[in-house]
């Protein structure tokens, strides 16, 4: 899929992976709308993208993922602006052990909302034209860490539906992919405040500072590469894309016996 012309939606869009998700988009062409519940980051970063990128090419609207009817609201904004829906990053999400149903409701509740809500646009069954839709699940998706137990239960959520979802998109002529990426640990604001994020699991900081050590830490640049590759390889869908400084691998997945 080449992304000229293509037009994407990004939650979580103002910071972090979401942010240079975004920018990957405007730099091949596509037209990219940001939502995120951070108004003033948001409306910053559409200024300056806009001054790059041309006034034509971006539109933030404040959007808290947990609404259905901001989002359903954020999609026909986009449809009306650009004409259409592409592609979805289904980014939004949060580390917050002492928040533990606010955390589920972000990362997986609204993940299957979104998801959810833009295939009704996406869908070919439905008048859409196809596409694409990547979940930012994590690591954390692939195996436990011990200081977030709920964080890792939602990435691990993240995962099964995507993997269940891709299939039952393809079985179902959705003609929309579905994928996740699956970064290690990323200098984002989210990373830097995972030690005031573990609630009474708080002592267990050590062992993530014993995995940064072991795994080391992304750019938001090294996940925008391997995105870019999810959103436009045509033949990649169902498939969990894990990502560490050393390595890129699509996981493959223990086989129902
Ligand atoms: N930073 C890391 O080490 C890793 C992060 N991830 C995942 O990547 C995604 C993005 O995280 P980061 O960029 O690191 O975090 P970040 O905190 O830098 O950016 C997240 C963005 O999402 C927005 N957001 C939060 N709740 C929202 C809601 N209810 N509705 C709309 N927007 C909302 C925030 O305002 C922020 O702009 C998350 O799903 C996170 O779990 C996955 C693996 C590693
Ligand atoms: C404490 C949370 C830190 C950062 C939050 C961030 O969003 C994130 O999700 C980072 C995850 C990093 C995980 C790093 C290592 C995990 C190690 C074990 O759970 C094993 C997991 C998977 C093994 C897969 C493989 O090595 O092939």
């Amino acid at each position: 899929m080449a992304l000229n012309g293509k037009i994407a939606v990004v939650t979580g869009a103002a910071n972090g992976i979401g942010k240079a998700m975004t920018e990957k988009l405007l730099q091949n062409g596509a037209k990219v709308t940001l939502l995120d519940v951070n108004e003033t980051a948001g409306k910053n970063l559409m200024e300056s993208l806009q001054k790059e990128y041309g006034q034509e090419k971006t539109l933030f609207m404040k959007c808290d993922v947990e609404s259905e009817e901001q989002i359903k609201d954020a999609f026909h904004k986009t449809i009306e602006t650009f004409g259409g829906m592409d592609i979805l990053c289904n980014n939004a999400g949060i580390l917050d052990e002492s928040q533990w149903e606010k955390t589920v409701s972000i990362n997986l509740v609204a993940v299957i909302r979104v998801a959810n809500l833009a295939l009704e646009q996406m869908s070919k069954l439905s008048g859409g034209r196809g596409g694409v839709i990547i979940n930012t699940a994590s690591m954390a998706g692939l195996g436990p860490l011990p200081s977030c137990p709920v964080y890792t239960a939602t990435k691990h959520g993240v995962i099964g539906f995507t993997r269940a979802m891709g299939a039952a998109s393809a079985a179902s002529g959705y003609g929309v992919r579905i994928n996740a990426i699956c970064p290690g640990f990323v200098q984002t604001d989210l990373f830097s405040r995972i030690p005031s994020k573990l609630g009474k699991l708080s002592h267990l900081d050590d062992l993530n500072q014993q995995l940064i050590e072991k795994f080391g830490i992304l750019t938001v640049s090294e996940v925008a590469d391997p995105f870019f590759e999810l959103v436009t390889d045509e033949t990649k869908n169902g498939e969990a894309l894990l990502v560490v400084p050393s390595r890129k691998q699509y996981v493959t997945f223990p086989g129902l016996p």
